[in-house]
């Protein structure tokens, strides 16, 4: 279900097509992000300075907030190859073997969803993230030993959004670990604005800014609100979009003022009406929805605990008077 939602900051059939073409090449026209872009930019000097590979990177965060993007970036930037790659993809060690000693030297290696490589895939990991080697063992028994095989120096891009997933002897491996945030509207609006224009459509400044509001934090959502948007100003205007075509079409595909949906809007209520205000399990709110706990506590709990419309107790999930006023209900007293 969490994957038909137009506000879903997961990759979406419809986004595959123009994802590409989207993405930025340079550190320069990768909007937000200061801190972690800065440091990056330092690091990759460093290693560009030293003519060796940059120090192997954590990334982590929401989904749809750019991991995929800045990695190409950082290959780009490098003037490097960059071999990409997912975590469930990997199924044998040899797979990821055969992976690593086709690499050039200094390579980038994007693995997505790294916390969910196979344990003995990770194993394959250690010494060569750790020494730029493979270890094999020969023969069985007592008769048995070890070879070493050398690798090309690599940097290894790792990307998760569950970043505390990850084995600890793996964690450790990385020399920069760098966490994504959620885009601020002004940053977002900005990257409507460069959307747009890549797609040659008009678009007015405050329609940005409605579009932005309302993409919970995330461009991936941004743009395809904006295509969404785009749709509605083309067959009911001139194409050109301004605020009012903008948020009428919002509005027609259900995605509210703080771009939150039905879904949201469901949980939340029932949360506060059929809860009464009380901390709700984790799998209470799932059964609620007809949703995976998992999928909750990913992609739709971070948005709403970021807007401060929910909050983590140790009992329970907890709405808190943001929602019950943005929802238009009455806040109890207790809350007050
Ligand atoms: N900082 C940014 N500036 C401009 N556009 C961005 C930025 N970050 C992401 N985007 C846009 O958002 C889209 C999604 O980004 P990306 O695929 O890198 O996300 P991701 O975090 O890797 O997501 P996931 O791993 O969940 O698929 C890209 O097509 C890109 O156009």
């Amino acid at each position: 279900m969490e994957d038909e939602r137009i506000v879903t900051a997961h990759l979406m059939m419809e986004d595959q097509a123009v994802e590409y073409s989207l993405r930025p090449r340079y550190l320069a026209e990768y909007i937000g992000q200061s801190q972690v872009k800065d440091n990056m930019k330092i690091y990759i000097e460093a290693a560009k300075m030293r003519r060796e590979p940059l120090d192997h990177v954590l990334l982590y965060g929401p989904p749809g907030l750019g991991k995929t993007t800045l990695s190409n970036i950082i290959a780009n930037e490098l003037g490097v190859h960059i071999r990409t790659t997912s975590g469930p993809a990997i199924e044998r060690p040899g797979d990821l073997a055969a992976i690593l000693s086709n690499l050039q030297e200094n390579d980038v290696l994007f693995i997505d969803e790294i916390h969910r490589l196979h344990r003995t895939v990770e194993e394959v990991l250690y010494p060569a993230m750790e020494d730029f080697a493979l270890d094999f063992i020969i023969g069985k028994g007592p008769s048995a030993r070890s070879v070493r095989l050398d690798l090309p120096k690599f940097t290894l891009i790792g990307a998760t959004t569950r970043a505390g997933l990850l084995s600890a002897p793996l964690r450790d491996r990385f020399g920069v670990v760098s966490r994504l945030e959620y885009y601020t509207e002004d940053e977002l609006a900005f990257i409507v604005t460069r959307t747009a224009e890549i797609f040659g459509v008009g678009v007015v400044g405050e329609a940005s800014r409605e579009i932005a509001r309302r993409s919970r934090g995330t461009p991936r959502i941004a743009n395809r609100l904006l295509k969404r948007v785009r749709d509605h100003a083309q067959v009911r205007g001139d194409g050109m979009i301004t605020e009012e075509v903008a948020s009428d079409a919002l509005e027609r595909i259900q995605v509210d003022p703080m771009g939150l949906d039905s879904i949201d809007h469901k949980m939340l209520r029932a949360m506060i009406l059929n809860y009464g205000g009380r901390p709700v399990g984790l799998d209470t709110i799932a059964a609620s929805i007809g949703e995976e706990s998992q999928t909750i506590e990913d992609v739709y709990e971070p948005y709403l605990m970021q807007i401060g419309f929910l909050q983590r107790t140790p009992r329970g999930r907890v709405a808190t008077s943001a929602a019950y006023k943005h929802l238009g209900l009455p806040i109890p007293e207790s809350k007050g």
